[in-house]
């Protein structure tokens, strides 16, 4: 691969990733940062690392007491260190177990204190894996070579997930059930939701769709996109994304609320420092102060749609206090007796935690703010009340002429104490006397880098008690207008919600116009061609206990011109329905998973008796009812059309195989084999050979993945899988579908 390439593959990842590339060409060899440096600047003099110092962020820290003094400098350095390369998670936790972890363990191990490689302690089923080696490590060491090229090609295919570890934890605390209703308020790009639909679909029987479902949202439509294709690879009918403000997110009924929320909202990020170095640059306490007011939004409207009885998990990647404790006790003030936190201190009790800051300070343009009152008063617009932690603002509220009705302030008996804090003097987690009721031991957690050689997090777990009260969504400080739930169209005491027929009538009315009311997104339109459906059931034998019909929708509202179709629950489309009844009130980007898509290939569409072809994404769903166009390959005989693409039938070792082949029905069969007239075509794209390659060479070999790579073979009848950031693909089965009768195992013989 080229320089060129290799430059334009590394800016795709990091616009993946949302963030600067990590490292800076420098000419003056100027090294002025720590460990970092140290690690990487020893092979290469020309790449100086990010500056690790800020002046400010320690000065913030310190104040705020985030640790003790003593723990300080352990605490300093570890965010200095880059943060262990990988986190691996699902589906070759065997391969890791059975191969690398011993190979590596040989090789390497005198080399390290801990495992080279282990399953992470508090992740359930050894699904996720940390490995202890940088990035640049993994690229440097030849011992370490193959193990990364492994991790590329499964990062590549999307069969493993690079992950922070801390950022999989918000999700395990939502006790997620497969009748779950889920919304992701803050989703791109989309490793929660990932996660999300996983245990979603790990909890559903096997062979039938769980009967929930999850709304991933994300205010960036870029973003969306790679959420979109984050989530792809999941398979999963029971996925809608959206796009919209998360403050604002729609209310679409009030059927539509949801069982579990997650807000994991857009944060000042300092605590992945050691992932993202540039922010030691860029860090000013101004950003979490800037971020406030949006996180109480966001989480005062996750609230808003949660259902009585439902959890919310609240979440940042960030240490400070405005955008995390100052959060949660402000919306526990505004939500009084109807919301509470849940100590959760007895699940995954293997998780280092700490508790949340019990005191904290604000800090704007240099100057410590004790409390709202030492707030000037041009800067009162930005700086608000509830940045102060309830001590403070109990002081100023009781003090001052604010219609706040004190008993909706927490803790303000017990502030006494805390008055005498002198605003120089560190205020620490475990300050005695500081026991406010908001800060329930156990309920908010906070991981700090060198517990677990992590980065930073913040976690609080709410439940929600009752109906939220109007009142709750009017701000008692001079915030933005758009708190009032008439104009955001909140769900409060009185869920906006279409009230009878009548309301629904009117929408349905206005159907047409509305389905063009989101700019630039295509609408979602019911599938209900019955002639193309009966013809994709008969072409391909699909047993009828495999509902098609009222599980398929297109974004074409011209039938005959539909390119893809795609496959929904039956809680998708329960939403969907619900959505035409509102006048489109949710602005959907992506649902369900691509199940078939139209010929593309001129001879196949003119010659086949079926239009549409199984999509590589719906065929796990499919492939246990499928009765007609399906045949079996021997090993040699797939790893040749893998590899060659394009096999005459009379040239297959298995001469069964060819003969089988030829008396297909001309079109489409499976597996993601396609049936010409003389020959058969891998219906998969060279990645997706490649990998395939690649696992039945470790399954049946044990070697290590096939490098060389799948040729193209001949272009007659050669087609690509089309690239396309619409829908998704589900591996289970449905609502109403039966358990399958026979099972064929075409994607299982890779496993
Ligand atoms: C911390 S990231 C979310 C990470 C994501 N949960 C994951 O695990 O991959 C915050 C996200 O919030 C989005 N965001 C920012 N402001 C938003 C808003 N007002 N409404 C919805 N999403 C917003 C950003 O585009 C960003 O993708």
């Amino acid at each position: 691969m080229g320089r060129g390439q290799k430059r334009g593959r590394t800016q795709r990842k990091h616009f993946k990733e949302n963030r600067e590339n990590l490292w800076k060409y420098s000419n003056d060899g100027d090294n002025r940062a720590g460990d970092v440096a140290s690690q990487s600047n020893s092979h290469n003099p020309s790449w100086e690392p990010f500056n690790t110092e800020n002046q400010a962020f320690e000065e913030y820290y310190k104040e705020q007491g985030i640790v003790s003094e003593e723990e300080w400098s352990k605490f300093i350095s570890f965010l200095r260190k880059p943060l262990p390369a990988w986190s691996v998670y699902k589906d070759i936790q065997s391969q890791l177990e059975n191969d690398f972890s011993k190979s590596l363990e040989a090789d390497l191990g005198h080399e390290y204190e801990t495992e080279p490689i282990r399953p992470l302690a508090w992740y359930p089923g050894n699904l996720a894996w940390h490995s202890n080696f940088s990035r640049m490590q993994l690229r440097k060491n030849q011992t370490l070579e193959r193990f990364h090229e492994f991790l590329k090609l499964e990062n590549e295919i999307g069969n493993i997930t690079r992950q922070e570890a801390v950022s999989m934890v918000p999700p395990l605390f939502l006790d997620i059930l497969p009748d779950h209703h889920v919304l992701d308020m803050c989703a791109a790009p989309g490793s929660k939701t990932f996660q999300l639909l996983e245990m979603m679909h790990q909890s559903s029987n096997v062979g039938l769709l769980p009967n929930g479902l999850v709304i991933a949202n994300d205010v960036d439509v870029q973003r969306c996109n790679l959420l979109i294709h984050q989530t792809r690879r999941m398979c999963s009918a029971n996925l809608i994304v959206t796009n919209h403000e998360a403050q604002h997110f729609p209310a679409v009924t009030n059927q539509l609320l949801f069982d579990r929320v997650l807000c994991d909202v857009p944060c000042s990020g300092d605590g992945t420092l050691r992932k993202a170095p540039d922010i030691w640059r860029k860090w000013n306490s101004g950003m979490g102060n800037g971020l406030h007011r949006l996180q109480v939004q966001i989480a005062m409207r996750g609230l808003a749609l949660l259902k009585v009885g439902g959890r919310m998990v609240y979440s940042t990647c960030s240490m400070n206090p405005v955008e995390n404790e100052a959060v949660i006790a402000e919306i526990l003030r505004r939500c009084g007796s109807t919301a509470e936190l849940v100590d959760v201190s007895g699940e995954l009790p293997q998780l280092i935690r700490r508790q949340g800051l019990k005191n904290w300070k604000v800090r704007d343009r240099g100057l410590w703010l004790h409390s709202y009152e030492d707030v000037p008063p041009a800067r009162k617009g930005v700086i608000l009340q509830s940045m102060f932690s309830p001590a403070q603002s109990s002081e100023d509220l009781g003090s001052s002429s604010s219609d706040v009705p004190v008993d909706t302030i927490l803790a303000a008996d017990t502030v006494e104490e805390e008055n005498g804090t002198s605003r120089s003097q560190t205020v620490s987690s475990d300050n005695p006397g500081s026991e406010y009721d908001f800060l329930v031991d156990g309920a908010i957690l906070t991981d700090i880098p060198h517990d677990q050689n992590n980065g930073a997090f913040f976690i609080a777990v709410l439940r929600k008690l009752a109906p939220l009260q109007d009142g709750s969504f009017q701000n008692n400080h001079p915030w933005a207008p758009d708190d009032d739930p008439q104009k955001t169209n909140n769900v409060g005491s009185k869920p906006l919600h279409l009230e009878g027929e009548k309301e629904s009538g009117n929408v349905a009315k206005s159907g047409l116009q509305i389905q063009g009311k989101w700019r630039g997104v295509d609408p979602v339109v019911l599938f209900e061609d019955e002639d193309v459906i009966k013809t994709i059931r008969t072409f391909y034998g699909i047993d009828t206990s495999f509902p098609l019909e009222g599980h398929l929708v297109t974004r074409n509202t011209d039938s005959s011109r539909v390119k893809r179709i795609y496959y929904i629950s039956k809680s998708v489309h329960n939403v969907v329905k619900l959505n035409f009844k509102v006048g489109q009130a949710l602005k959907i980007t992506s649902l369900g998973l691509k199940i078939f898509e139209r010929q593309t290939s001129k001879e196949t569409y003119a010659s086949s008796s079926c239009a549409f072809r199984i999509s590589s994404e719906g065929l796990p769903l499919l492939l246990p009812y499928i009765r007609k166009q399906i045949i079996h390959a021997s090993l040699a005989d797939f790893e040749n059309l893998l590899k060659y693409r394009n096999i005459k039938f009379s040239e297959f070792i298995d001469v069964y195989f060819g003969q089988k082949a030829s008396n297909l029905a001309f079109g489409c069969c499976v597996v993601v084999l396609n049936k010409g007239k003389t020959n058969l075509s891998a219906m998969v794209s060279p990645v997706d050979s490649q990998e395939l390659l690649a696992r039945l060479s470790f399954k049946h070999k044990g070697s290590a993945p096939v490098e060389e790579k799948a040729e193209t073979g001949s272009e007659e009848n050669v087609e690509e899988v089309p690239e396309d950031v619409e829908g998704n693909g589900e591996s289970g089965d449905g609502d109403q579908v039966k358990e399958p009768e026979e099972q064929h195992d075409c994607a299982g013989m890779f496993q």
